[in-house]
């Protein structure tokens, strides 16, 4: 049987330098004049915004002729600014989410989607790997030399929150050829080869970590639940929203209603790539074939991951054309799905390492049955490789952390006045603490019996305060319901327990792909690590 060839980063868009990002700045204007009007809309749209008169301005606006964009580098700044001004246009400011988008931005963004082999709708790709510029055109991109081309609030902390991502893209960058490389000496059966570029995958990765830990020092909680992230939601499950069969694109396949999701770093290819790579897996929510018996012996399949690689069944089915619902809502991973919503060659560069990815098996096999058989050497190989996977159940970590304070303790805390911005609606529960989840977002309700937020081993909430009384009137944060893919579930009228409000049914989805994670090291160990974190120390 013939090998498959190992991908080429450059046929698919990636740099070995800059991985996901490109290679040069994002274009901060688009050169060709017949784009200023997007221009000078996208200039002063938050002024718009919050004036209430984007609307307007939008439906002033003529349909331009999006194959005018030339280059990869103008479509994407086509698409960034078509991003920004539609998920303002939608959700508005003190307004009722509008269910038509005007053809002066629908016709134009889908036509730019199609051209980057995307969906018309906000994505990490707009808001990270598209959406930056350099301090110093000879420096590094890191936290201290970037700055963002655009943001829906206006605010530094959503710069924050995008170029904490874009950093991470930049410190994992050099690790793609590293993947590339270790499957190359997996076939060249060159142990001491592949402990060296482990090792220093295992560096990347704890890098990437130490950047995510930045996201505390700028971006403030309060600001990013209440001012940002509603407007990352796309409209898919946002009937409570007012959205009930998503949004109609003027002009655009006949006008039907279009149900897409929101922006989610879960849409990053590195964070997929790293999947692939090692052989993590992932399931829907509380479907776990692979967890470890409680003799704590190791069920991870063992044998070639192609078979069992869960990521197979979405890259060659129905999602690289079809939107989610169509592969399979109920059933199949969310984090499988944000492919749905990567650039084209990224998505097929992952369809490629899936098909090559070696390493797992071929550590599994070197480690044999029995410890004691193993040399030294192979030791050193499953202790590197448990160390990568380590990693990444560490970046998971101190994920689970973040989304537990600026997600499931602010829907708590509620809004300290009430705009929030966004119109008031009725409240569906009395005295109920509404808690949203999802970058999407979903709401459940909790019981208002006093309970605190704490933190357990793993900086998680185990328990939840109550609202203060009238918090939860804003839209849509408290009626988002039916998340990304069913993340959260309503509790059940009268039940008490916190577990199955949307925070809590959030976390149990992360925890989920953290234990997945841990669960692949060769050598198990337990997924809730002895440190204690508490929320001030971030
Ligand atoms: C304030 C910061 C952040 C918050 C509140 C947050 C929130 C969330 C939420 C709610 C989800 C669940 C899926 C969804 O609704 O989209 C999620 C998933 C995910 N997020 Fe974040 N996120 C943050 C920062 C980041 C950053 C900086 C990264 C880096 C790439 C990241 C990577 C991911 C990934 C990979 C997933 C999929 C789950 C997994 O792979 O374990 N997030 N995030």
């Amino acid at each position: 049987m013939a090998i498959t060839a190992l991908p080429v980063l450059a046929d698919y868009d990636i740099s070995p330098v800059t991985g996901f990002l490109p290679t040069e700045e994002p274009l901060q204007i688009l050169p060709d004049p017949y784009f200023t009007l997007w221009e000078e809309t996208f200039k002063c749209f938050n002024g718009l915004l919050l004036a209430s008169r984007l609307r307007q301005r939008v439906q002033e606006l003529p349909v331009l002729d999006a194959t005018r964009l030339k280059t990869k580098a103008e479509q994407r700044r086509g698409y960034l600014i078509l991003c920004m001004l539609s998920h303002a246009y939608v959700w508005g400011k003190h307004e009722v989410a509008a269910e038509v988008l005007p053809a002066s931005l629908a016709v134009p963004w889908q036509k730019v989607a199609d051209m980057l082999e995307m969906q018309p709708v906000l994505t990490h790709a707009a808001v990270v790997l598209w959406n930056w510029r350099l301090l110093y055109k000879d420096g590094s991109r890191d936290l201290n030399n970037l700055d963002t081309l655009g943001t829906l609030s206006g605010s530094s902390d959503e710069s924050w929150f995008y170029l904490v991502t874009t950093a991470i893209e930049a410190t994992g960058a050099p690790v793609l050829s590293k993947l590339v490389s270790a499957i190359q000496l997996v076939r060249d059966e060159n142990v001491t080869g592949l402990i060296q570029e482990l090792e220093s995958i295992r560096d990347i990765i704890e890098e990437m970590v130490a950047v995510l830990r930045r996201m505390f020092e700028r971006c403030d909680p309060y600001v990013f639940y209440w001012k940002v992230r509603p407007y990352l939601a796309g409209w898919e499950n946002m009937a409570e929203a007012g959205l009930l069969n998503g949004v109609r694109y003027e002009g655009v396949d006949n006008g039907e209603y279009k149900k897409l999701a929101g922006g989610s770093a879960a849409q990053s290819s590195l964070i997929h790539a790293l999947d692939v790579a090692f052989g993590v897996e992932h399931h829907s929510t509380g479907f776990r074939p692979n967890k470890p018996q409680a003799n704590g012996g190791q069920t991870h399949p063992t044998n070639d991951n192609k078979t069992n690689n869960s990521y197979n069944d979405v890259v060659n089915g129905a999602a690289k054309s079809a939107p989610p619902e169509a592969s399979g809502s109920g059933s199949t991973n969310f984090i499988k799905k944000m492919r749905f919503y990567m650039p084209g060659p990224h998505r097929n560069f992952l369809t490629h390492l899936t098909e090559v990815a070696n390493i797992r098996p071929f550590v599994t096999s070197k480690a044999g049955a029995t410890a004691k058989d193993r040399s030294a050497e192979i030791e050193k190989l499953i202790s590197v490789y448990d160390a990568c996977i380590h990693q990444i159940k560490s970046f998971r970590d101190v994920h689970i952390q973040m989304v537990t304070l600026y997600i499931v303790m602010q829907a708590n805390r509620g809004p300290s006045i009430s705009h929030g911005g966004f119109a008031p609606q009725p409240q569906a529960h009395k005295d109920k603490t509404e808690v949203a989840n999802g970058h999407a977002g979903t709401v459940t309700t909790a019981s208002s019996a006093e309970k605190s937020a704490q933190a357990n081993g793993s900086g998680e909430v185990s328990t939840i305060k109550p609202a203060k009384k009238g918090s939860s009137i804003l839209y849509p944060q408290n009626v988002i319901f039916g998340a990304p893919y069913g993340l959260a579930k309503k509790q059940e009228e009268g039940n008490d327990v916190v577990r199955g409000t949307g925070g809590t049914d959030l976390i149990p989805f992360l925890r989920q792909s953290r234990d997945e994670t841990n669960e692949t090291k060769i050598v198990p160990t337990s997924a809730i690590s002895k440190r204690k974190h508490s929320f001030a120390g971030y």
